[in-house]
């Protein structure tokens, strides 16, 4: 059986479950489960907690797992990203209040609070600013209005809490994280495990690509084919058959989901028509 690590808890949490029963594994029906064996994938899941994860799996004792980015790099596991997944998108940065620093070079001497010790310790390091580094557990915003730092390092999405605190970002992004998988680094491929591992990439990729493409249909004259297929060249290369009409064919292919209202436009502008979009619910590239 594989062995999985899934975050417990946290803004991981929802959606990595999510994503793991989208390509068709049993996951946990209620939030105190630590355990779940799916039998049919032969998989088992270990529910547990995020920045414990790459520690986890660090140790060969789980062949994979799901955790940010961030948590990966922070935790200095030997584990390796292998498949980004496109949820918990967010960017780790310095924050104070409005005019404490510019950028890092201003930070010699004062007090950083983080939950992230690891990250902000070594991009001190590189950088040779001697800085003191205090960990706090969560809610990192408080620390500056109770007087424990100056600055703060710490996860930012939209900016609201920074906001709520009356703090602002400075200096250049400190890195950009979003969930992952991660497997042991330089682990020498199992004949067992590899063939399972490899699977469970694919069905991972394939609610990735399910999630960002649709499926575009249309028909359009012959002679307007070329500039057709210019916008929608699908992945491979679009299917094209023949109309009961001469002279028209019909063209399918698959479009990045976003740019689908732009593509329909065009191609009505050239003189397609019947032009139809359609979910893709899971796909294997
Ligand atoms: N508001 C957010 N938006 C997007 N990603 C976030 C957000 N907050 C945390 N993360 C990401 O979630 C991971 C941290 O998960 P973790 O469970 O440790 O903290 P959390 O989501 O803040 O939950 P909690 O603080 O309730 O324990 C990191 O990869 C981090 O980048
Ligand atoms: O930019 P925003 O959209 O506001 O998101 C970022 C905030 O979300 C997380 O906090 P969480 O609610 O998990 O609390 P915590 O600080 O205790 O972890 C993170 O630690 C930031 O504080
Ligand atoms: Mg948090």
């Amino acid at each position: 059986m594989l062995r999985i690590a899934v975050p417990n808890k946290g803004s991981l949490s929802g959606p990595a479950g999510d994503m793991l029963h989208e390509a068709g594994y049993q996951q946990r029906r209620e939030s105190k489960e630590l355990r779940v064996v799916d039998p049919t994938n032969e998989v088992e899941f270990f529910y547990l907690r995020p920045r414990d994860i790459a520690i986890y799996v660090s140790s060969g004792k789980l062949d994979i797992g799901i955790t940010g980015r961030d948590l990966l790099i922070d935790s200095g596991a030997d584990a390796e990203e292998i498949l980004p997944l496109g949820f918990a998108r967010s960017t780790f940065r310095f924050a104070g209040r409005p005019g404490t620093a510019d950028g890092i070079e201003d930070l010699g001497g004062r007090t950083v609070a983080t939950s992230y010790e690891g990250i902000v310790a070594a991009h001190l390091a590189d950088r040779g600013v001697d800085a003191s580094v205090v960990h706090l557990d969560g809610a990192v915003e408080t620390a500056i209005e109770l007087g424990v730092a100056e600055v703060i390092a710490d996860v930012v999405e939209t900016g609201t809490s920074l906001r709520n605190a009356g703090l602002e970002v400075f200096g250049e992004p400190i890195m950009k994280s979003e969930a992952i998988v991660i497997r042991r680094s330089g682990a020498e491929p199992d004949e067992t495990t590899e063939p399972k591992v490899q699977q469970f990439l694919r069905r991972l990729q394939g609610v990735l690509v399910a999630r960002t493409y649709v499926m575009m249909d249309y028909d359009c004259r012959v002679e307007q084919l070329e500039k057709a297929v210019a916008l929608t060249p699908g992945l491979e290369s679009p299917t094209v058959s023949p109309l009961h009409n001469e002279g028209w064919v019909a063209v399918r292919a698959m479009v990045p989901s976003k740019e689908a209202q732009r593509i329909m436009d065009d191609l009505y502008e050239i003189g397609a028509r019947a032009i139809l979009t359609t979910a893709i619910h899971a796909c294997r590239l």
